[in-house]
């Protein structure tokens, strides 16, 4: 199936929800739960040193780095299995990605916040390639400010195998969000792929 636009004002989004077959994604599913070196990590949440509720991975280009707590951090190598898939998403989105960022939700305890990928080093119109594995999750999205954005939030089913692109204006203009349920026990594992722009430093 080819990617769909959904219509939304200052947003600009794509969905092939069978963008891998049943089988692909079961099978991707399982070599990336069991090869990707996992990270628990912490954040810092009103003061408080927390566990994210999610596991997370971040792989790429050695020169794809990143700024975090102050740090610059060089991602995890490109696997097999996701260089093909980076190749697979490029060339039907027809943009190039030097990144992934990994997140395993082991059940439905596990979620992320509201939030735009907005940082510095993606630009200030990131596309975003969003594949999603395993159980099927609510995402949901807002506008930032419904004053200059007047729309209510909607929530997409991203069901395994499918792909979601954001680009454009989406992460200026609305957030997103990965919301907990108690109706989902089976993991799900959601690969953003995203060009890291490193500045110059000659
Ligand atoms: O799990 C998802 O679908 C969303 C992940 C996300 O928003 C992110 O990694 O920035
Ligand atoms: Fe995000």
């Amino acid at each position: 199936m080819p990617l769909t636009p959904i219509p939304l004002p200052d947003a600009d989004l794509l969905l092939d929800p069978e963008f891998l077959s049943r089988l692909e994604a079961a099978e991707l599913l399982t070599e990336l739960t069991a090869t990707i070196p996992w990270q628990h990590e912490a954040i810092r949440l009103f003061g408080q040193e927390v566990l994210q509720p999610r596991l997370t991975a971040w792989h790429g280009d050695a020169g794809a780095t990143y700024r975090y707590s102050g740090l610059q951090l060089n991602p995890q190598p490109w696997t097999p299995a996701l260089q093909k898939l980076r190749q697979h998403v490029e060339a039907v989105t027809g943009a190039a990605f030097n990144s992934v960022l990994l997140n395993l939700y082991r059940t439905g305890q596990d979620s992320m916040g509201w939030h735009a990928d907005n940082e510095p080093e993606l630009g200030s119109r990131p596309v975003i390639a969003s594949v999603s594995l395993g159980a099927t999750r609510s995402f949901r999205l807002r506008p930032r400010d419904p004053l200059l954005t007047p729309h209510p939030p909607l929530s997409l089913a991203l069901t395994s195998g499918s792909l979601l692109v954001m680009r454009g204006l989406t992460q200026q203009a609305w957030l997103h969000a990965l919301p907990k349920t108690t109706r989902v026990q089976e993991p799900r594992l959601n690969l953003t792929f995203r060009l890291v722009i490193t500045p110059d430093r000659g």
